[in-house]
Formats: structure tokens, C-alpha cells, sequence
């Protein structure tokens, strides 16, 4: 279980941030604010540094200048917290071929909590594996893989989701049961902050813009509105 945070109007709050690669400025000047109940699409084009973004965010791309806050303090200080508290998902579903999808939802909800056999295989069956629980996943499809990854999310009490592509292979139904855990996240105080080229079905979202040498962010929930 994740441990209290400490009191502040925002999880993550970045300010005047940059980002160069191969000598071209992807954002600049990019500011917004994460707070809880919130649900944020970044947006742009391919190659607009959506990934690059939410790599920072999490943690684990350096190659950025600016100021990054978590919960009213300099993130740097305090990467404890930030590592348990945040998940991150990528746009890849990160999950062993060789494992099963019991097998890689064991790995992925380890260390954790202590989640009984019969409690991940239920997880399965509602996100449609469970004809699948134990077919090595490299014979599972795209879709199919990508529905391993996000059974991890029915146990990530984690207060900030920063999720990458999680649409991506994914059928119709599957993403309507996304979009509704989503919702529910949010409504639980949860914060999402997702790249999708998908238009999600879901209400009162923040967008970032990026693309063009431009970068903004509109409609903070939150009331507060920062811009590129
Ligand atoms: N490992 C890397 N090394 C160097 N440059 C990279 C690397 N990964 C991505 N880039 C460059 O960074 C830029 C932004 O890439 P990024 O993956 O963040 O874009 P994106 O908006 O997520 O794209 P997409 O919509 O295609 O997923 C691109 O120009 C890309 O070429």
C-alpha cells in the first residue's frame, strides 16, 4: 500500500520545462499542474515528444531543464515518495513472453501487496484472459498482451497513473473498460495523465499540446491554466 502524502494542491507541478533531442526543441516554456481527481491527455502528433514527456515525468528521462515539484516540494528531494507513488505504464505492455499472463501479473503486483492466486485470476477473466491465464504470453496477441499489462492497473493504488499508448491494440469493448476505470480512478481522487491518439470517452479532461516547436497546456480542471 502506498503511505500518506504530504499536504499540497498538487501532486506534480512543472514549470518553464525543456526538452532538446537531436538538437530540436520538442517543448519549451510547458508548464502545468497535476492534482488529484484529474484525468490529462497529452496530446501532438508522432514524434512531438508525448513519450519523452511522460518519461520525464516519471522519472526516468534526465535530458530536460526546468523545475519539477512533487506534492509542494522539489521532486529531486524526495524520489522515495515519487517511486511509490506513481505508476507508470509504457507504450510497450512490458510483459515476459515466456511468462504466463498469471505469471507476469504475479511479477507485476509483487512487492506490493500480497494478492492470492485466485484474486489475480478473477483479474484476468474481467479483462477477458482467462482462457488465456496460462498460455505462455508470446503466443497471446497484441491486444492481448497489452490487456496483461493493464490488469495491473485493478491493483495500483498508486495516486498518479502516467500511462503511455494504453489504448494501443486494444478492441472496442476493451476500451470502454479502460475508459471506465479510468473514470472510476479519477472519481476516487485518483490522477491520470495518458498519451492516446485514441479520443477517449471521458469528461473534463486537461490537455497538453505538443507539436510544432509549440507546447500548451488548457482546461485545468483544477482552475489553474498554463501555457507554452
Ligand atoms: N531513444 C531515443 N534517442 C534519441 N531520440 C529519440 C529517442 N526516442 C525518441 N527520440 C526522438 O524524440 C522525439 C520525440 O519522440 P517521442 O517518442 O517522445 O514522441 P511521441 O510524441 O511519443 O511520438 P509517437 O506519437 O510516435 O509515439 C522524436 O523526434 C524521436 O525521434
Amino acid at each position: 500500500m502506498t503511505e500518506p502524502l504530504q499536504q499540497a494542491d498538487h501532486l506534480l507541478k512543472v514549470q518553464s520545462l525543456e526538452c532538446e533531442r537531436d538538437d530540436r526543441v520538442l517543448f519549451r516554456d510547458l508548464s502545468f499542474s497535476i492534482v488529484p481527481g484529474t484525468l490529462t491527455r497529452v496530446e501532438g502528433p508522432n514524434g512531438s515528444g508525448k513519450t519523452t514527456l511522460l518519461r520525464i515525468l516519471a522519472g526516468l528521462n534526465d535530458n530536460w531543464s526546468g523545475q519539477i515539484y512533487w506534492c509542494g516540494q522539489p521532486r529531486h528531494k524526495q524520489w522515495d515518495s515519487v517511486h511509490r507513488n506513481i505508476l507508470y505504464l509504457g507504450h510497450r505492455p512490458g510483459i515476459k513472453g515466456v511468462l504466463t499472463p498469471m505469471e507476469n501479473l504475479q511479477a507485476l503486483v509483487a512487492g506490493r501487496q500480497s494478492v492470492s492466486r485466485d484474486v489475480l485470476s478473477r483479474a484476468l477473466a474481467q479483462v477477458g484472459l482467462g482462457p488465456w491465464e496460462n498460455q505462455p504470453c508470446e503466443h497471446l496477441s497484441a491486444g492481448q498482451k497489452r490487456r496483461v499489462a493493464l490488469a495491473r492497473l485493478l491493483f495500483a493504488d498508486e495516486p498518479l497513473w502516467l500511462l503511455d499508448e494504453a489504448f494501443t491494440a486494444l478492441d472496442v469493448d476493451a476500451v470502454a473498460a479502460v475508459e471506465q476505470l479510468l473514470a472510476g480512478r479519477v472519481r476516487d481522487g485518483g490522477a491520470v495523465v495518458m498519451t492516446t491518439h485514441h479520443q477517449p470517452a471521458l469528461d473534463n479532461m486537461q490537455r497538453i499540446r505538443l507539436g510544432h516547436g509549440m507546447a500548451e497546456s488548457s482546461h485545468n480542471p483544477a482552475g489553474e491554466v498554463a501555457h507554452g
